[in-house]
């Protein structure tokens, strides 16, 4: 985790854009632009909405990680978000996670696996790369990305093999412990027979399985995932778990607002990193300044303004709630 506090330091900002494109947030002059050149690529007449847009993702990717590369440590891809358009589009999740590791920014693969023990060794490949591939032993990294996101529901064996390879690559995880959906309370909130709540048992897990990792900053490689939602079990978390680094997803377009990360921060202002999606990149939407006749590379112009200003709108809205 040093890298991503050092990162957020250096840019006086613990906020990560998340790149989770869907067609509505691609403007559509931007799609169609890509007609004729996909056209030409593909093997079938199917396949070309897949193409098209794949290649869309990547162009407004692209727009809004350039637009924003100088004032945000990170970039959170929700891979279901390529998954959705088949080979095509996982292959733009990886083109994007390349892209922005290139601009410099920590990349937070968002693709939360959780299986059984050996299974999970396979998925942890996301982090630790295909040694084999490469006679000099050095490891093959397709995915490039810096942090992966995990589901605890298999317990510890579907955890370590995790904690493993992030050790091995310098990498780290993030683990699912309150989550910003309505319907988390159904599970999270459960009491146990001792008094907890299932979340904060899973707290207590992930406060154990990074115990082995803390690093310069006095956080571990294991992070948590505490929803912007939930501003009161934030706080308390926060207190449970010392060493534990938190990704706050539910900023802007599910309701949360800096005051309710407030407390999800150290007394010296670290120890989290919030994440905002549609609120940055559909901002171009609420702008009141798109109109259908724009060309493709005006709407792409508008989508760059309006991201960056909505992660500046952001950046100082934290910086006044958390850097008191
Ligand atoms: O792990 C996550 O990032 C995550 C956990 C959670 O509890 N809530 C949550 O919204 N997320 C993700 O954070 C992003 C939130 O997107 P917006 O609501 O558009 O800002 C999506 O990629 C979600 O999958």
């Amino acid at each position: 985790m040093d890298r991503l506090i050092e990162a957020i330091n250096n840019v006086q900002n613990p906020s990560v854009v998340g790149l989770d494109p869907t067609e509505a947030l691609v403007p559509p002059q931007v799609v169609d632009s890509f007609a004729d050149e996909v056209r030409d690529s593909v093997d079938s007449p199917e396949e070309l909405p897949a193409a098209q847009l794949a290649v869309a993702y990547f162009e407004f990717n692209r727009t809004i990680i350039d637009a924003v590369a100088d004032i945000v440590p990170a970039v959170k891809p929700q891979i279901a978000m390529y998954e959705a358009l088949g080979p095509a589009g996982v292959d733009v999740y990886t083109m994007t996670c390349e892209y922005a590791a290139q601009q410099g920014l920590y990349v937070l693969g968002d693709v939360k696996r959780g299986d059984i023990g050996s299974t999970a060794a396979a998925y942890a490949h996301h982090l630790n790369g295909v040694a084999a591939a490469v006679e000099d032993g050095s490891a093959f990294d397709p995915w490039h990305e810096d942090a992966v996101t995990v589901n605890p529901y298999l317990g510890t064996d579907g955890i370590t093999p995790f904690v493993q390879a992030a050790t091995e690559a310098d990498k780290d995880i993030f683990v699912l412990v309150r989550t910003s959906n309505p319907s988390s309370s159904e599970l999270q909130m459960l009491d146990l027979a001792d008094g907890k709540k299932v979340y904060e048992h899973v707290a207590d897990l992930v406060e154990g399985w990074g115990a082995e990792t803390i690093g310069e900053h006095g956080y571990s490689r294991v992070g948590a995932v505490v929803g912007a939602t939930h501003p009161e079990e934030g706080r308390a978390l926060r207190a449970r778990m010392p060493h534990t680094f938190f990704l706050v997803p539910g900023y802007g377009a599910q309701g949360g607002t800096a005051q309710d990360v407030a407390g999800m921060f150290d007394a010296d202002g670290s120890g989290a990193l919030v994440n905002s999606s549609r609120g940055i990149i559909g901002a171009w939407k609420k702008s009141g300044k798109y109109s259908e006749s724009m060309s493709a590379d005006e709407a792409l112009d508008l989508v760059a303004e309006s991201a960056r200003q909505a992660a500046l709108d952001m950046r100082d809205a934290l910086r006044i709630a958390v850097y008191r």
